[in-house]
């Protein structure tokens, strides 16, 4: 596997424009560094204000860092146009069902982003992609004419991912995409970005709270703790042999959530 992302001493500081101490700072992110190798995935996990939305934005290119710097394939991903940066990375956000557009059909908001990005493509060519990302997350050809309300919560996160992965992108955040789902939902949806894992080849970077999903899918978990990186490591290691206790804690099973085995499983 060869070297995909690589994050360089990013930090990330907020100032407070109103309330009680106008002016002040927050560091939301100490600098911090990691890589991640081509197709594998990883985990960000914490408590909650610990930064992991902060990192998970930074790379998506919806945040800028107060420092540092991040490579993609060796080229600085800050120094790109952002026509050329969506198409290495893409971001599901927590309320990506909200971000449909419920007034436009699923295959013109599937179109969108290959309109957005200026490849030369024909209208015929570019619709052509659409039918073959539908039926990559496993909608049916007829789901282009539908508007979002004629869809289940499953159908609609499918279309999430389908406008995720419509312009082929090496990259995908998913900002506690899922958890607003119901299990069995959240489950088949996570089995199938384990499948356009191993067909695409794409690397996913989940923020979440669930030891299950992150047993399931990740090769390697990174902690936070305040802005601060505390243990970043292969899954099977932080399993394992966690070094912080805030590692083990955070990785103990929780019983709510239980993804059906599958065959491309990490576990
Ligand atoms: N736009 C902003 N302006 C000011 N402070 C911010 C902003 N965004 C985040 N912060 C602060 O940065 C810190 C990290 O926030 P972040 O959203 O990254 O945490 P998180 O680990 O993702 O939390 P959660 O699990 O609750 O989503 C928090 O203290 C938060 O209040």
């Amino acid at each position: 596997m060869s070297k995909l992302l690589e994050v360089r001493n990013i930090s990330k500081y907020y100032t407070h424009k109103d309330g009680w101490l106008p002016g002040r700072r927050i560091c939301a992110l100490e600098p911090l560094s990691f890589s991640l190798e081509r197709g594998e995935t990883l985990a960000i996990m914490g408590e909650t204000g610990s930064g992991k939305s902060t990192i998970a934005k930074i790379i998506a290119g919806a945040e800028k860092p107060s420092s540092g710097e991040l490579f993609i394939n060796g080229q600085a991903l800050d120094k790109m146009a952002d026509q050329q940066r969506c198409r290495y990375v893409r971001m599901i956000f927590q309320d990506s069902l909200r971000s449909l557009n419920p007034q436009i059909t699923v295959g013109k908001q599937l179109l969108e982003p290959l309109l957005f990005n200026h490849d030369g493509r024909s209208l015929e060519e570019r619709k052509k992609r659409v039918f073959e990302t539908l039926r990559k997350v496993g909608l049916l050809p007829e789901h282009y004419h539908f508007y979002p309300h004629m869809l289940s919560s499953g159908q609609q996160q499918r279309v999430c991912i389908a406008r995720a992965i419509v312009l082929e992108p090496q990259i995908i955040v998913a900002d506690e995409a899922f958890a607003a789902l119901d299990p069995s939902i959240r489950a088949q949806i996570i089995n199938l970005i384990l499948d356009l894992q191993q067909d695409m080849g794409i690397s996913f970077i989940f923020v979440t709270h669930s030891p299950e999903i992150v047993k399931h899918v990740s090769d390697k978990i990174l902690i936070m703790h305040r802005g601060k990186m505390i243990e970043f490591g292969t899954t099977q290691a932080l399993i394992t042999d966690p070094q912080e206790s805030l590692t083990a804690t955070l990785l103990q099973a929780d019983n709510n959530y239980k993804v059906p085995l599958h065959s491309t499983t990490k576990e």
